[in-house]
């Protein structure tokens, strides 16, 4: 939990996602949930479009869109196994919550679509970090289905929308191990003039 900003700054700092795989069940509760999506709204937004929007998966909804998950497996043409299909049934049951975060551009706004997408990784990422800052388990996913036609057409996205994310969210059972990161001074450098 975050108690200060030195807190924050650290928590920023060693911030680890932990893989759906290994998420408990144990959270997030609704109030939760609501802070981590209200964590989402507030995000830097060029032109305040709210180039964005949220479809949320829990209870039953996981296991029923896992349906969708694994016909769409099917028609993509890949092996029918028994395991795999058991598993995309079962994907979003990974975690307690999984939260479709849609990118959702206007096309006719002065604001560079850029810029309207990149205001949704910035959701994505506010969410994560919210809930890392709650103690609970967080993971920012695309996988093979954030862009797959048959899933997208059962999110009932429109043209101008496509999935920032899938932002699954659970317990932490075991900490996370550290992750190998980049060097500060191999990734920046000091603008000076021509000589
Ligand atoms: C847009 C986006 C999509 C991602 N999709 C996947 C994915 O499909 N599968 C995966 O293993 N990691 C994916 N990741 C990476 C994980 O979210 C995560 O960053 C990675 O497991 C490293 O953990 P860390 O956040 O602690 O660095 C994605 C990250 C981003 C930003």
């Amino acid at each position: 939990m975050t108690n200060s900003p030195n807190d924050l700054v650290q928590l920023l700092k060693t911030r680890r996602s932990i893989v759906a795989r290994d998420m408990g069940q144990d959270g997030p509760d609704a109030d939760q949930l609501s802070d981590i999506l209200k964590a989402g709204l507030r995000v830097p937004d060029h032109g305040k479009l709210g180039p964005w929007r949220f479809i949320v998966f829990e209870g039953n909804a996981r296991a029923q869109f896992g349906g969708v998950l694994e016909a769409a497996y099917l028609a993509s043409g890949m092996p029918d196994e028994d395991d795999r299909r058991q598993f995309e049934r079962e994907r979003f049951t990974r975690a307690k919550a999984v939260v479709a975060v849609i990118s959702v551009v206007n096309p006719e706004s002065k604001i560079p679509e850029w810029e309207q997408i990149l205001s949704s990784g910035a959701v994505c990422q506010n969410m994560l970090n919210a809930a890392t800052a709650m103690g609970l388990a967080g993971q920012w996913l695309t996988e093979w289905y954030a862009y797959d036609s048959m899933v997208l057409q059962a999110l009932r996205l429109h043209e101008n929308e496509r999935v920032a994310g899938f932002m699954y969210f659970g317990s932490v059972v075991t900490p996370p191990n550290e992750r190998v990161r980049p060097d500060l001074d191999d990734r920046m450098s000091h603008w000076r003039p021509e000589l």
